[in-house]
């Protein structure tokens, strides 16, 4: 209950912050509707006293009134649910959008990787559904209230007993939960054959498999054995909606009970001159509403209580992802490299898991040089470059920028001097020259910007291949946009990674996989041939993960690393000439090509 109605306050409070106008008229609209129903059933009662006695003026006024009240009570309503549809449209879209902030807001992503936080995002993702529900259940709630309050004095105003009437409620409402469960429990036992049917039905609709079916002449069978399962399930069904409906039906026949009693009651009164005639009107219609109010009541505190826990989880998600979070130290960055990247004595555990994935790295990439990273899979590639991407923090040991420690620098300020291209790299289904764009904001719209990006990622192709160029809509979602093929979705993120313009340092994880040995090489050839000239000029560092040794080979500086641990730094050369590791992967993989 207090769940309930701290869920209510909630909502109320996101509804009145997201458009207060819309609010107020819908709380308006919907307590005046929902006040109308009892004071209906009051006028009438009176009118009929009127009639009754034979006060016509008086009850031609009432009459005008009841049909007043009747007008109200079966349009407010639904003016007030315009009113707040559009409301629950915006605080659903509210709640998606905190949940983007949460788990894309922050600096890291090490909340990604627990397990417990992973699955609060894909319960919040479910639970934001319900917010059109809530707000439904939240309005009419605050009418009920209101109506309940108005009934409880009316009916208390002719008889004291008939407070209990709320009491004769129950039956029906426990009668239709156990109804509820037993329609659940047949669901779950025709689960199977409904599964299956379904499962026909697909087959036999899906044009993947519409050859098969008709070299094989199995339209025939495939409908037969889904009628089979069909008509299986629509027994168990039926046999469930009976008795459910029977259970139902005793409760409401308590309720009945209830309710002849409340009205003999009444009659009494009327006959002994302790009531009038208007009373025993007043009570009949007022009767059926407190069942109703009872039952909706119940259903509507259900509703908000789910809310309020989402609304709990929400909060609680973002404080456990603000915990994880990096710190926001405010050492400042030079504005171009000196010495380089070093790591010193640099492990690291993924969280929960303590198995350190990184040992005792030591490595000083020195300013202005084409890195490559090597090792075989799961060897901690990707890992070191999470690390200097500031992902994640080490476990221990330190990441220097120039001396600087990365946890003393704002990883705010950190990201503006990266950009990168990942293996899983995102396809924005926008147009050509925005998908690009987003890899340096400020010049998102910049034609030439996008132009020079594409040219060094060798992405120029793929424009030239689209009807609108630059402009082409992209993406599935789109009626007219273009589906692009995963090379060229690949090569568009290498056009992101190249936006912008010098960063400290440019990293490019397996970036090229989706390309094929020859496509991967020329354009590293070119790429490195590029980087070379401005990281002399800027300083910056280039470094990349590849499988592929033809395009290794190209670096100043090859990091070697296995299971977690740097075996062999040096470029192609001195680490074929060492005769390790190194070496003999680059043989595999050469042996592998003659
Ligand atoms: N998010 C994560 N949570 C827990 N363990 C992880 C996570 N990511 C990677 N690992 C583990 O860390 C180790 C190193 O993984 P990493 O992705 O750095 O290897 P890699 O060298 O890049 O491999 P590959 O060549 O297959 O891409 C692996 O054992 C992997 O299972």
């Amino acid at each position: 209950m207090i769940e309930a109605i701290r869920g209510s306050g909630r909502l109320l409070a996101t509804a009145w912050r997201l458009d207060r106008r819309r609010a107020a008229l819908s709380v308006v609209l919907v307590l005046a509707g929902a006040a109308a129903a009892p004071l209906m059933a009051y006028v009438l009662g009176q009118m009929t006293g009127q009639v009754v006695t034979g006060q016509a003026a008086a009850a031609t006024r009432s009459g005008l009134l009841v049909a007043a009240l009747a007008i109200a009570m079966l349009t407010f309503s639904h003016f007030a649910h315009i009113a707040y549809f559009e409301l629950a449209e915006m605080a659903e879209e509210d709640f998606d959008e905190q949940l983007m902030t949460v788990s894309n807001g922050s600096p890291g992503i090490e909340h990604h990787d627990r397990p417990e936080l992973a699955d609060e995002i894909t319960v919040l993702r479910r639970e934001g559904r319900q917010l059109e529900g809530a707000m439904d259940a939240l309005m009419n709630g605050l009418g009920l209230v209101l109506a309940m309050a108005v009934t409880g004095v009316l009916l208390a105003g002719v008889n004291p007993l008939l407070l209990l009437l709320p009491l004769a409620a129950l039956p029906p409402l426990v009668a239709g939960r156990v109804a509820e469960r037993i329609r659940d429990r047949a669901r779950t036992a025709t689960a199977e054959p409904t599964r299956v049917a379904l499962n026909l039905f697909h087959q036999s609709t899906s044009a993947k498999v519409a050859g098969e079916l008709r070299v094989f002449q199995l339209g025939d069978e495939l409908t037969a054995r889904h009628e089979q399962q069909w008509e299986r399930a629509t027994r168990g069904l039926t046999r469930g909606h009976f008795l459910a409906t029977g259970v139902h039906a005793v409760g409401q026949v308590v309720f009945a009970l209830a309710y002849v009693a409340a009205v003999l009651l009444v009659v009494r009164d009327a006959m002994t001159g302790r009531g009038g005639v208007g009373d025993v009107v007043l009570v009949i219609v007022l009767a059926v509403q407190v069942n109703q109010q009872v039952t909706t009541a119940v259903t509507l505190l259900q509703t908000l209580q789910r809310i309020s826990a989402a609304f709990i989880r929400l909060r609680r998600l973002s404080a456990d992802v603000a915990a994880a979070d990096l710190g926001a130290a405010e050492q400042d960055l030079p504005e171009r490299l000196r010495t380089g990247i070093s790591l010193r004595d640099v492990s690291f555990a993924y969280h929960g898991t303590g198995r350190e994935v990184l040992r005792d790295v030591n490595l000083d990439i020195p300013a202005g040089t084409r890195v490559a990273v090597v090792g075989e899979n799961g060897a901690g590639k990707s890992t070191l470059v999470k690390l200097l991407c500031g992902f994640y923090q080490p476990t221990s040991g330190q990441v220097l920028v120039d001396g600087v420690d990365l946890t003393a620098v704002s990883p705010q300020r950190w990201r503006e001097r990266i950009s990168a291209g990942f293996q899983d790299f995102a396809r924005y289904e926008f147009t050509l020259r925005q998908s690009v764009g987003l890899g340096d904001l400020p010049h998102a719209d910049s034609v030439p910007h996008v132009r020079d990006a594409l040219d060094r990622a060798q992405a120029t192709p793929v424009v030239d291949t689209l009807p609108d160029g630059l402009d082409t809509q992209l993406g599935r979602s789109w009626t007219d946009g273009q589906e692009l093929s995963g090379g060229q979705w690949q090569r568009l993120a290498l056009g992101r990674a190249m936006m912008r313009g010098e960063p400290l340092l440019l990293v490019l994880d397996e970036p090229a996989s989706a390309l094929d040995p020859a496509a991967e090489h020329a354009l590293f050839e070119r790429f490195t041939e590029q980087a070379g000239r401005v990281s002399r000029a800027s300083g910056a560092i280039t470094l990349f993960v590849s499988h592929r040794f033809s395009t290794v080979r190209m670096a100043d500086l090859i990091i070697v690393l296995r299971d977690g641990t740097v075996a062999e730094v040096g470029d192609h050369a001195s680490l074929v000439a060492a005769n390790g590791l190194y070496a003999e992967l680059f043989e595999l993989q050469a042996r592998a090509y003659r």
